[in-house]
């Protein structure tokens, strides 16, 4: 049965990577984080993409979900700057629920580790910059919205409850 991907978005350190993987893990279904697909793909860290520029990776980002979106019953972990195109956001949606994991931003600052995360590695406060401008893009378009405030455990939990009762069945029975 082809079922509908669940999609990931929110800030870089929401949760989003972590999350997705304890979330296929707990619905049986495939995971795929769109910064690992394009890793293994180009052979090349996040970080030495940034240095051929944004413009570069955003490309190479773009063309990477196009590819995830065209497949079924995935958890997709996206970038936290996926939602800078709209093109991005028409891909996921075609076959895909979109959530978005609201992580208050002081507690992403507190444990978000920015060695790996070329956007802020010079400037952590950067992230309040990204947060303003990015904030109001994941509400307009998730179709979910999840606070990260509890646990891991407790996150997936509510995930997997904020899920429609048929999408829910689906998806756990499939
Ligand atoms: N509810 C939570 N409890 C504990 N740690 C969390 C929670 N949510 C996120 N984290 C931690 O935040 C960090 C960033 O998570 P990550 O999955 O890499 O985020 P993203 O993919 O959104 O950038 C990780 O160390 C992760 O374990
Ligand atoms: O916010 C962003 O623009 C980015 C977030 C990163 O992913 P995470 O959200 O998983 O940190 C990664 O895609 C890249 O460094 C750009
Ligand atoms: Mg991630």
């Amino acid at each position: 049965m082809k079922m509908r991907n669940i999609v990931l978005i929110g800030m870089p350190g929401c949760g989003k990577t972590t999350i997705g993987k304890l979330l296929a893990e707990s619905l049986n279904m495939k995971f795929c984080d769109v910064d690992a697909y394009i890793q293994e793909n180009t052979k090349k860290s996040i970080s030495e993409i940034f240095k051929e520029g944004e413009a570069v990776f955003r490309s190479i980002e773009r063309k990477a979900v196009e590819k995830i979106s065209k497949e079924y019953n995935i958890v997709i972990s996206t970038g936290g700057g996926v939602v800078k195109s709209f093109v991005n956001i028409q891909n996921l949606k075609k076959n895909g629920i979109i959530i978005f994991i609201n992580r208050p931003i002081e507690k992403i600052f507190e444990d978000i580790d920015i060695s790996t995360r070329p956007l802020i590695k010079d400037r952590k406060e950067k992230l309040y910059l990204l947060y303003k401008e990015r904030y109001a893009l994941y509400k307009k378009y998730c179709d979910i919205e999840v606070m990260n405030t509890q646990t891991l455990k407790e996150v997936v939990e509510k995930i997997i409850n904020s899920l429609s009762g048929d999408e829910k069945i689906e998806n756990i029975n499939h």
